[in-house]
């Protein structure tokens, strides 16, 4: 079973097919999105407009996230995935599918990381287990839900709507989080150059910290792959498939993927999908098609959408395909 090896000294050709461009990605400023300030709220709101619709991801800075909780997630992770005890973690491994825990080893051509998938939001779905990780877990997911909130209130209003738009659209008080922790290996204990395979990832935004740098390129609107360096204490925001879908296209979520031929040590991100309610039906809303901007995709519940390539909730994958509209051109 090659899932479930363990990270053996790679042998594969190193090649420079995947580099990118040290292009500037957006900064937000989080605490002036927030400002009492009005000037300098509108500011920061126009730079978030200009972030979402010309990029599609940016930093945050000056967020709310305790360094102490952040700190214990990695610090909890990295010892989870501690390589002397692998085979604790293999029950793990292809759960049922109401199990909300998957854990899988890949070492392969096209994917080379460890990772943990938990559903951390709502409460009655969260697993117990690993009983390690699970009050670390809900304890950074509680704090990065109220940043997650702070965002959808912000780009609400950008959209021309008042500032619960999203939170409703998305009914986010039930809203279905899955993380994902990966452990990317260095490149000398690498089967190949690719740690994560081209994705986007379903969900209203996906939230992004890690201990260090290395590998992940996203791929921009104008067709170029941008290397991601996260500054210190930043988190990254990319925009997912569903708000794409909400807002019929004019915010765009954007293939990504990591590559870890540079990486001398390994490392580990912290990945989170926030999503809408699994119940919940997206479509584009009325205001975003007119006779210039049809409606570019069909309506589905998120659980539709998870399910939809034949995986399973936790599995989320992308389903944009699936639902996009496609158009003769007349
Ligand atoms: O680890 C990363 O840098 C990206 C991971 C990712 O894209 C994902 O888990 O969906
Ligand atoms: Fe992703």
């Amino acid at each position: 079973m090659v899932e479930t090896t363990s990270f053996v000294l790679g042998d594969h050709q190193h090649n420079d097919n995947y580099l990118a461009s040290d292009e500037e990605i957006p900064t937000i400023d989080y605490s002036l999105l927030l400002s009492h300030d009005p000037y300098q709220r509108s500011i920061a709101l126009e730079l978030l407009a200009h972030a979402c619709k010309e990029y599609g991801f940016f930093y945050l800075k000056n967020h709310t996230m305790p360094d102490n909780v952040l700190k214990n997630v990695l610090k909890g992770i990295s010892n989870y995935f501690d390589p002397t005890t692998v085979d604790e973690r293999r029950i793990y491994y292809e759960n049922g599918p109401s199990d909300n825990v998957r854990w899988a080893l890949k070492a392969n051509d096209g994917e080379n990381r460890e990772y943990l998938k938990v559903v951390a939001h709502p409460k009655d779905l969260a697993p117990s287990n690993p009983t390690s990780l699970s009050k670390i877990i809900e304890e950074y997911n509680n704090e990065m839900r109220k940043i997650v909130v702070g965002l959808a209130r912000a780009m609400s209003k950008n959209l021309g709507f008042d500032e619960n738009y999203i939170e409703k659209a998305f009914h986010m008080k039930l809203g279905f989080d899955v993380m994902a922790m990966n452990l990317y290996p260095p490149i000398s204990k690498s089967k190949s150059d690719i740690g994560l395979p081209n994705h986007t990832d379903p969900g209203f935004v996906i939230t992004l910290m890690q201990d260090v740098n290395g590998g992940l390129q996203i791929l921009s609107h104008k067709g170029k792959w941008i290397n991601v360096y996260i500054p210190h204490h930043a988190i990254l925001i990319q925009l997912g498939d569903h708000l794409e879908i909400l807002t019929n296209g004019k915010y765009k979520s954007h293939v990504h993927r990591v590559i870890v031929n540079n990486n001398e040590v390994q490392r580990l991100s912290i990945v989170t999908l926030h999503g809408p309610s699994l119940d919940k039906f997206i479509v584009p809303d009325t205001k975003f098609v007119d006779d210039e901007n049809p409606q570019n995709y069909t309506g589905m519940t998120y659980k539709e959408c998870l399910e939809a390539n034949g995986g399973n909730q936790i599995d989320v994958q992308s389903s944009l395909d699936l639902i996009k509209l496609v158009r003769m051109r007349v």
